[in-house]
């Protein structure tokens, strides 16, 4: 049966914990065999990393790719738009098999947010995201939260794997907590065994690892240690 993005082990201490391995770290000639590798290994998402060249100073993959591998994937794939046109593409990595697909708010300006967000709602995306890169307030949010189901806070620029973790953004993610958002906040960039706990401590539930993850000699142990950290970071009291 297909899973959905919101359809992954309960918690009753906001959303779950979401492991999600960033693709972009995987072995490209071996896509369809990364994504039964990281299912085996507990990964709850894939992080699909789309970078057009103009966002960002990269390219990578587009809806064609994103619908091969959700012909072998069996979770959700997290689809992380780097580009500057989300509404033009969103119908094509809809029909792909987008589980969550997140924009940027760069991209769009606030006056174009809201719509945004309805419009991949409308194309019948489950979990509709918004994501800011490290220099945005996040307060420019403000004008969305109520219809998105995901904030992805970007904790590196946007555009490469293996970039050192970004301390500073952590305090966007408490933020959007304070404000009493309770979907899912996402941190993505530089994430591992040290920087992780720091961002479930402030109120990060799904987390994207690309490098850390990738690098570890067994994916499978490696997953379950970030699982433990998460789950410690959640339930440990907080320091004043
Ligand atoms: O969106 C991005 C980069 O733009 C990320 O998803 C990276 O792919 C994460 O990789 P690591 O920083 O964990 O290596
Ligand atoms: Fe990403």
């Amino acid at each position: 049966m297909e899973r959905t993005a919101s359809d992954t082990a309960s918690s009753t201490v906001g959303p779950p914990i979401v492991i999600a391995p960033s693709l972009l770290s995987s072995d490209f000639a071996r896509l369809g065999h990364e994504v039964r590798r990281l299912e085996a290994a507990g990964a709850d998402w894939h992080h699909v990393d789309v970078m057009d060249g103009h966002f960002v100073p990269n390219l990578t993959i587009g809806p064609p790719v994103v619908a091969a591998l959700a012909r072998v994937a069996t979770r959700p794939l997290d689809v992380h738009l780097m580009i500057s046109e989300p509404r033009r593409y969103a119908p094509d990595f809809a029909k792909a098999g987008a589980h969550v697909l997140t924009f940027h708010l760069e991209a769009v300006g606030e006056q174009h947010a809201r719509e945004t967000a309805t419009a991949f709602r409308d194309l019948g995306i489950s979990t509709v995201g918004i994501s800011i890169n490290p220099d945005t307030e996040v307060e420019r949010l403000e004008g969305v939260l109520d219809l998105v189901d995901l904030v992805l806070i970007m904790s590196v620029y946007p555009g490469f794997g293996g970039q050192a973790f970004m301390p500073e953004v952590l305090s966007k993610t408490r933020w959007l907590r304070e404000q009493g958002f309770r979907g899912h906040v996402e941190m993505d960039g530089g994430l591992d065994a040290e920087t992780l706990p720091l961002c479930v401590a402030a109120g990060a539930n799904a987390l994207v690892s690309g490098s850390a993850l990738f690098k570890a000699p067994d994916l499978a142990a490696e997953i379950a240690h970030f699982r433990d950290l998460a789950e410690g970071a959640r339930t440990a009291p907080r320091r004043s």
